[in-house]
This record gives C-alpha cells, sequence and structure tokens, in this order.
C-alpha cells in the first residue's frame, strides 16, 4: 500500500511536471516574440528547474513500478507453489493428468511477463489516468470548445472499437505461442538431463530433428502472431499519427470560423502553443492506452495460462479435499466393520495374516486393493495390475515383493504413497510418513540442488538455520553426516568435494555414479535411521558385494525392510515374498 501511495504522489508530481514542461514552450514565444530579455531568461531558469524534477519524477517512479512488479512476482509465484507443492500436485500434474502443459514455464516464466508488463507498462499509464484525462478534458474544453472534445473522444471511441476486434486472434495465438515456447524448451531441458545417455545410444541426430520440429511449430505460431498482430499495430499507429493531426484541423476550424479574431499575432502563437498542448496532452493519454493494445493481448494470453493453471490447481486441492472426507466416512464404517469381523484373510494366500497384530509394529497395511495404472479419465486404458491385495508390513517381518517388469511392484508403493488412487480397498501408511518412522527409496534416485549435507539430509530442511542460531551443535551435525557417509562407503565425495558444505555447482546425476547415486540414498537413511524402510530396487546399480553389504547392515540397524529387487541373492535377507504373477494374481508365502 505504501510504495503504490509514494508512487501516486510520484506521478502526480511528475504530471505536474510534464504541465509545467507544456506550457514551457508558450513561455518561450511570448518572450521571443515579444523582445523581452529577463522574461526569457526567466524562462529558461524555471525551464531547467522543470526539467531537473520531472526527470528525477519519472525515475522514481521507474524505481517504484519496478519494486511492486518484483512483488507481485513474489506473491503470485508464492500463492501458485504453494498450491503446486501441496497434495502432491506436481506429481499429479507432470506424471498423472497432463491438464496443463509446462507447468514449470506457468510458474517461471508466464507469471514474470504477467507481473512485469502490468506493472511496469500498465500500471504507471493507469494510475493517475481517470484524473489526467479529467483535467486536461476541461482545460481543452475551455480552450478548443466542444468540438475539440468531440474530435478527440470520436477518435478514441472509434480506435478502441477496431483494437478490440483485432485484439481477439493476438491473444488466442500468444496462448498457443506460450505453450510452443514451453514445449520448446523443455526438449533443450531432457536432452541436458539425459546428455549421456543420448550419447551413448547416438540419438543426438534424432534429438535434433526432433529439437528442429518443435523449433519449427515454435516459429510458425510467432510468425503467425507477428502477422495478426500487423492490422493491430497499423491502428494503433494510425491512431497515434491522427492524434497529432487532429488538434490542428480542430484549431484550423476554429481560427478560420473567426474564433481567435480578437489576439494579436503574438497572443495568437502564444494560444496556439497553449491550446495545443492541452489537446496534445488529451490525445497522448488516449493513445497510451490503445498503445497498450499490444501489451493488452500479451497480458490477456498470459493471464489465460496463469488463470487456467490456477483453476486446476484448485480443482485438484478441493478433489482432495472431497476425497479425504470420502476416506474419513469409509474409515469410520470400517471400523465398526473390522470389529465385528476381524482382519480379512484372502484364500489364495498361504501365509494368513495373523488375526491380530499389535498396532505400533505395523507400518503400512493393504486390505483388498486392487492397483490399476492410471487411466486419465478414459476407463478403456485401464489395465489392472494387481487385484484384492491385502497384507501387513510390520515390525521384524521383511518383505520382498517379486514379479516381472511391468508387474506392479512399483505401482503398489505407488498406491501406499498416495501418489496413485486405489480402484478399490485402502493402502495406508499406519505409521507417521517421516523420515525417523519410515522412509522410501525410489527407484530412480533423486539428488537436490545443494551441497554433499543436503543430499545426506534430505527431505529434512532448514539444518542451517538451526546451526546460524546455535540451536543445534554444527560439529554433532557434522559427526553424523560422516558418519552416514562412511558407512554408505562414500567418504571419498567429501574428500573430492573438499568438504560437506562445498555446493556443487552442477547435476549431482553427472557427478556421480548410478551406484553412487543409490549409495548416497543409503546414507540418507543411515543418517535418519528410521524403523522401517521401503527399497524400490534400491540397490539394483550396485555389486552384489555392496548389496549384500547394504542389506546386512539394515539388518544389524534393526530396521525392517519391503523391498523390490530381482536378484536371487536378497531372497534371505527376508522373511517373506510377495509375489506378483501378472494379471492381478499374487501370492504371499514364505521365503523357503
Ligand atoms: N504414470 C503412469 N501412467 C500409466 N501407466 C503407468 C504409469 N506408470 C507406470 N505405468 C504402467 O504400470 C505398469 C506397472 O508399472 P510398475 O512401475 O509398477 O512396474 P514394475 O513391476 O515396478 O516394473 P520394473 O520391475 O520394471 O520396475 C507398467 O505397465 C507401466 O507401463
Amino acid at each position: 500500500m505504501y510504495i503504490y501511495s509514494c508512487m501516486r504522489v510520484a506521478m502526480c508530481y511528475a504530471e505536474y511536471n510534464y504541465y509545467n514542461t507544456g506550457l514551457i514552450p508558450s513561455k518561450f514565444y511570448a518572450s521571443l516574440t515579444s523582445r523581452d530579455n529577463s522574461n526569457f531568461r526567466e524562462s529558461v531558469y524555471q525551464s531547467l528547474i522543470i526539467v531537473a524534477s520531472a526527470c528525477i519524477c519519472k525515475s522514481a517512479v521507474d524505481l517504484m513500478a519496478n519494486i511492486i512488479y518484483i512483488r507481485w512476482r513474489c506473491l503470485l509465484t508464492r500463492h501458485i507453489q504453494r498450491l503446486y507443492f501441496s497434495n502432491l500436485n506436481y506429481y499429479k500434474l507432470n506424471v498423472i493428468e497432463k491438464i496443463v502443459d509446462n507447468p514449470d514455464q506457468r510458474i517461471t516464466q508466464d507469471v514474470e511477463r504477467f507481473c512485469n508488463d502490468l506493472a511496469t507498462q500498465i500500471l504507471p499509464k493507469l494510475i493517475l489516468w481517470p484524473f489526467i484525462v479529467g483535467y486536461y478534458t476541461y482545460k481543452t474544453y475551455n480552450t478548443m470548445g466542444f468540438i475539440g472534445i468531440v474530435a478527440i473522444y470520436g477518435l478514441f471511441a472509434v480506435a478502441t472499437v477496431i483494437n478490440k476486434f483485432l485484439m481477439g486472434p493476438v491473444v488466442a495465438l500468444i496462448v498457443t505461442q506460450e505453450k510452443r515456447e514451453g514445449d520448446f524448451r523443455f526438449q533443450h531441458v531432457e536432452v541436458r538431463t539425459n546428455a549421456e545417455s543420448i550419447a551413448f545410444s547416438n540419438g543426438g541426430s534424432l534429438e535434433e530433428s526432433k529439437s528442429k520440429e518443435l523449433m519449427g511449430k515454435l516459429f510458425k505460431t510467432q510468425l503467425e502472431v507477428a502477422h495478426w498482430s500487423f492490422p493491430l499495430n497499423m491502428s494503433v499507429d494510425l491512431f497515434d499519427y491522427l492524434s497529432s493531426i487532429i488538434t490542428y484541423i480542430v484549431l484550423g476550424v476554429i481560427i478560420f470560423s473567426g474564433g481567435y479574431d480578437t489576439l494579436s499575432s503574438s497572443e495568437l502563437s502564444s494560444q496556439i502553443s497553449e491550446v495545443s498542448f492541452f489537446s496534445l496532452y488529451l490525445l497522448n493519454n488516449f493513445s497510451t492506452l490503445v498503445d497498450q493494445s499490444n501489451n493488452v493481448a500479451d497480458l490477456a494470453g498470459y493471464a489465460h495460462r496463469i488463470g487456467h493453471f490456477l483453476e486446476v490447481l484448485q480443482a485438484l486441492n478441493k478433489r482432495q479435499a472431497s476425497s479425504v472426507c470420502d476416506s474419513n466416512d469409509e474409515s469410520n464404517d470400517d471400523g465398526n466393520d473390522n470389529k465385528e469381523n476381524g482382519i480379512v484373510s484372502n484364500e489364495v494366500t498361504p501365509v494368513n495374516i495373523r488375526e491380530s497384530v499389535i498396532e505400533s509394529d505395523v507400518a503400512a497395511q493393504f486390505e483388498d486393493v486392487t492397483v490399476a495404472t492410471p487411466s486419465g479419465g478414459d476407463s478403456s486404458n485401464l489395465s489392472i495390475l494387481v487385484e484384492g491385495l491385502t497384507f501387513h508390513f510390520e515390525r521384524g517381518r521383511n518383505i520382498l515383493i517379486s514379479g516381472p517388469a511391468g508387474s506392479g511392484k512399483s505401482s503398489i508403493l505407488r498406491v501406499l504413497k498416495q501418489l496413485w488412487t486405489p480402484l478399490k480397498g485402502k493402502a495406508q501408511i499406519v505409521l507417521s510418513d517421516s523420515e525417523s518412522e519410515l522412509m522410501f527409496l525410489p527407484q530412480k534416485p533423486h539428488l537436490t540442488i545443494g551441497s554433499l549435507a543436503d543430499q545426506v539430509t534430505y527431505p529434512e530442511r532448514h539444518k542451517r538455520d538451526y546451526i546460524d542460531t546455535g540451536e543445534l551443535d554444527s560439529v554433532l551435525f557434522e559427526n553424523d553426516i560422516d558418519e552416514a557417509l562412511r558407512l554408505a562407503k562414500l567418504y571419498s565425495v567429501k574428500e573430492r568435494l573438499g568438504g560437506i558444505h562445498v555446493v556443487y555447482d552442477g547435476k549431482w546425476s553427472d557427478y556421480l555414479s548410478p551406484g553412487e547415486m543409490q549409495k548416497m540414498v543409503f546414507a540418507r537413511l543411515l543418517y535418519h535411521k528410521p524403523s522401517f524402510a521401503i527399497l524400490d530396487e534400491a540397490t539394483s546399480s550396485l555389486s552384489e558385494e555392496d548389496e549384500t553389504y547394504f542389506y546386512s547392515l539394515l539388518q544389524e540397524m534393526g530396521i525392517t525392510f519391503l523391498s523390490i529387487g530381482h536378484r536371487s541373492t536378497i531372497k534371505k535377507y527376508h522373511q517373506l515374498v510377495l509375489a506378483l504373477t501378472g494379471k492381478g494374481q499374487w501370492t504371499l508365502g514364505l521365503v523357503e
């Protein structure tokens, strides 16, 4: 609020200066035509002061417009980020429901351009617009009469109608252009992210042709925008040029009809200068609005993309809220059923689930869960992976999930983590899903931007803040990380980097081998020391020797694990095997 008020004051002062600047020529005309030396000198001093303060005001307005732009961008981006990162929306939008294209581009680029255009191009022009137009309308009416007002307002009305008509197709094209821009950038980000794999598989020329194709589509749309902008620009320029001559046409009408017959020639030239300033300034304010047509077209394009994105995020949150309500209702019902029936057992299950389990010993449970691939709203795309799955993941009973590739092993974990909604039944993490209780080690390790310490403590945040405020002993913190790195056989990485707090200025996946990346995820596990762990092929890139080492270490530390893996050597670390046999079938049995 404070910055808007400052901006309004600076704009008022700037307008006052423009007004005085506009009157300078008439003062010069008067002093020059009357050969009045002292008046002339006074005009020179006055005009220098006016010009200097006009410059200061203009720069102050620019500064405030920039501050407002940054503030708006910050507020809008934060609002979108809050929605994007809540309820796993970032996952749903990027992996499951691709309802909006390029969410990253909308958050970074579209918001930036929208706020920049609005705050620096449009707001300064509009903030005092009604007052200025009112004032100069009054001045023009006083000096030119009714005819001047009709001519200026008439011209503006015609220009507005024409521009509104011409702007429609440009707005639609800007929306498409932004989508194409995002697709083009995404293709290059993909090449950057997977440079090594592409190089190994000689995919360079294929990627080049894909990039070329996307570039072609983008440039085609840009050309269409340029073509459709041509009539719009022409109309804007026509209004600009017409507005510069209409004043003189009206003045001609007034003079030739005897309007200023009583004035001497020096008074007439001073009058013409003053009248033309008022009317030109009024016209200038109108043409400023008309000139914004292009900016408004761009702005409408960005606003459409941001608005659509916000609508989708809000709809996802609403859907999540209503599904939570539904599941609460269901869980109340289930509670009663369970009391009556006890825990359900499955006939195809060789090992019956114990009838009573100590609640605190259960980390996760599946009750008659049917898992299907996400269909994106089209039920013909739906493929059942596992049907009626019922088991408990409980302390001291390590479970191995096995089955052919694509049989749905990871999908069971996705359902448990609430990334996918089961077609039927209930899968839930009973303990709190925090790093101290239960940790997931995903199939593709994700290493975040930052230091080695950030990798090991992930996803814990703000540790450094606690160290800075003295709430956490930095030596203890660093010792814990060192210990985790040593146990994960990654201490050499710390030495290579020169310390755990050195920020690696690049992509960790290019710096570490796939095996080292998996070790890094184990370092996380060893740092957080949870009671339970879920490992999705977490040792697939490690040697058998390292795999044996890590599984033995987990057993020594008393961590209960549920793991997915293909190697038979890891069987001996588990008590139960959940085997997926395809077409929704599964068996749960003791390890032989
Ligand atoms: N986001 C998704 N949308 C639609 N189908 C998907 C999606 N993710 C995975 N699938 C499909 O679901 C099926 C099961 O995938 P899942 O990742 O669970 O297999 P998996 O048994 O873990 O295989 P692997 O041993 O190769 O890791 C596969 O056919 C896969 O193509």
